[in-house]
């Protein structure tokens, strides 16, 4: 699969005969420099951006040749995507913001709350679902879009420098959780400058000038 940006002065290649598979459970990490081709290769999974040329399926989707509206429902059925700021809305409680989704999905706010509670309980805040966004610590927040991404049985989180915004503690602590999410059958594919990323995952690539080169 490749995809270049393309201007009058100059052609950058940000993803260049990338060719991988993962599986279900498995921990993928990818690093590189800045400017390497990370968030275009997460951008192209999630069907956020689309290859110039060769084939990327995701859960049997082919992401490429799907329409908006198939892109649109890969990512609330299927993929769910982390970005280094957590993204949730201020205003709304831990369990509003991961009941979302749910809710613009078609579930009643009950159904959507009960299945907000459980994802909040399996990325570790039981009991801090109606704390709002300012009331938690930066690695609790993520924690929040972590469960966001993974409601509606989710099984694909893709996420663009989790710990970016974190301290020591919190970034092993969120590796810790990819780790557990993936043993229960989750596929992580997780861009981190954080070396200690290597260490929980099964699979490292770097990029390097838009190539995936294995390190594992
Ligand atoms: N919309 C765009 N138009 C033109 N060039 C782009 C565009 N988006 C990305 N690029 C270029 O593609 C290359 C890869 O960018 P990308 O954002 O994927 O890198 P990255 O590895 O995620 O970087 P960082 O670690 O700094 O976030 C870079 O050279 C970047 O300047």
């Amino acid at each position: 699969m490749c995809k270049a940006y393309r201007s009058a002065a100059e052609t950058v290649w940000a993803a260049r005969d990338v060719d991988f598979t993962a599986r279900a459970g498995e921990f993928v990490c990818v690093y590189g420099a800045s400017g390497s081709g990370k968030s275009t290769l997460l951008n192209l999974l999630a069907g956020l951006d689309a290859a110039d040329s060769g084939e990327i399926r995701v859960g049997g989707v082919d992401v490429g040749t799907a329409d908006e509206a198939l892109r649109a429902s890969l990512r609330l059925r299927t993929v769910g995507v982390v970005f280094q700021e957590h993204n949730l809305i201020e205003e709304f409680t831990a369990a509003e913001n991961v009941a979302l989704p749910l809710e613009a999905a078609g579930l009643s706010v009950a159904e959507a709350r009960g299945q907000a509670l459980d994802q909040l309980a399996r990325v570790g805040l039981a009991g801090l679902e109606d704390r709002f966004p300012w009331q938690m610590s930066g690695g609790q927040r993520q924690r929040v879009g972590v469960a966001r991404a993974l409601t509606g049985q989710r099984s694909v989180l893709l996420a663009d420098e989790p710990t970016g915004a974190l301290d020591s503690t919190a970034t092993k602590e969120l590796f810790e959780l990819f780790r557990k999410l993936c043993d229960d059958g989750v596929l992580a594919v997780i861009c981190s400058h954080d070396p200690r990323c290597r260490d929980f995952a099964d699979t490292v690539y770097e990029v390097v000038d838009g190539r995936l080169e294995s390190r594992s």
